[in-house]
């Protein structure tokens, strides 16, 4: 299990809880800054939860409806919700479940069994550079994902390189700008209105004379179904495979938590359109709809690298399937 530490960098900026609270300022494990991302979600589940699986209650077909409620009302989804409740009604009958203490372990297992099924460790190439593409819908947070993750690869000890390949949107440029400053991490770009391949060629080339170890890709917000941004897209994947051979590495699709049920429906018919390795779920602090990242590894069957839980810099951590399920029912 990855849990590991995180801290501030003395040359990031404090936030206005870091200077009132001298706790703020301790490094926070992956496990209580994922626990404390989830609380609204766990919050709502449990109001439901805490009824049906009180110790004393009963493991019955009521019960089984109220948790089937409870789930669906976390943004689990209607097929993966299915999938749960009558795994459970089978184990409960087989194995004589009658706590609800007992239901809540089972429940526990069967989320933790769909979130590991899709887990894939993601092995990087043996020559440098490592491409990472961040694609997505609009607004989701791609620009602001790819300087978290640049300042979090840094504080690792890794080199980066930022691409700015988000030509279309006016401010995107100016904003990975910012981040490449806070992150202390070069940019690659063009102006606004250029070949994103044009600015992605020219940091690909520079990635692999430096030997830098990432090169961490933004790319313009877009809906499967604007095929010419779609044609871009794979322009984009073929000139980073003719500068370095096999890439892109990871493409990672970027979904705002916050849009539920309906941005699990543009990523699935994104990963029809895009060779998608795996999800960055953003917004998670804001919302009850934590049960999307279930939904995600079971109808996707794709792993959920990061989640984002908040707008600074180090609001990302890398997605535990443990630390998630302990979070969300622990
Ligand atoms: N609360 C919260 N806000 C976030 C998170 N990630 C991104 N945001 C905010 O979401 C908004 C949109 O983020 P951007 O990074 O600009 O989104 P984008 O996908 O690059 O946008 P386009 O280029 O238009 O497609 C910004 O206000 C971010 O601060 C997160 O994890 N939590």
């Amino acid at each position: 299990m990855a849990f590991s530490f995180f801290n501030r960098r003395k040359d990031e900026p404090e936030t206005p809880a870091a200077e009132s609270s001298p706790e703020a300022n301790e490094p926070r494990s992956l496990f209580e800054r994922m626990r404390s991302a989830v609380t609204r979600t766990r919050e709502s589940l449990s109001t439901t939860l805490g009824t049906v699986v009180a110790l004393t209650r009963e493991v019955d077909d009521a019960s089984l409806d109220d948790l089937e409620f409870a789930l669906l009302a976390s943004d689990i989804g209607a097929p993966t919700t299915n999938e749960i409740i009558g795994r459970l009604r089978d184990r409960a009958l087989r194995q004589g479940i009658a706590s609800g203490a007992e239901l809540r372990e089972l429940l526990k297992a069967e989320i933790l069994r769909i979130l590991t099924s899709v887990a894939k460790p993601v092995y990087a190439p043996s020559n440098p550079p490592e491409v990472v593409m961040m694609v997505g819908v609009n607004g989701t947070g791609k620009t602001t994902t790819s300087g978290k993750l640049a300042a979090l690869y840094r504080r690792e000890g890794r080199s980066v390189l930022l691409c700015a390949a988000d030509t279309f949107r006016a401010a995107a440029i100016e904003q990975l700008e910012v981040w490449s400053q806070r992150s202390g991490v070069d940019l690659i770009k063009t102006k606004q209105g250029g070949d994103p391949s044009a600015a992605l060629f020219d940091a690909a080339s520079a990635a692999k004379a430096r030997a830098t170890e990432i090169l961490l890709v933004d790319t313009a917000g877009r809906l499967h179904t604007k095929a010419d941004l779609m044609k871009e897209l794979d322009k984009m994947v073929r000139t980073s495979d003719k500068v370095v051979p096999g890439s892109p590495h990871q493409t990672l699709l970027v979904i705002d938590a916050t849009t539920g049920q309906n941005g699990l429906q543009q990523a699935r018919l994104f990963t029809e359109a895009a060779k998608v390795t795996g999800i960055v779920l953003t917004k998670l602090d804001g919302t009850a709809k934590g049960g999307i990242v279930v939904a995600i590894a079971h109808e996707l069957g794709l792993p959920v690298r990061y989640v984002g839980i908040g707008e600074k810099i180090e609001d990302i951590i890398e997605f535990d399937p443990v630390a998630f399920t302990e979070s969300l029912l622990g």
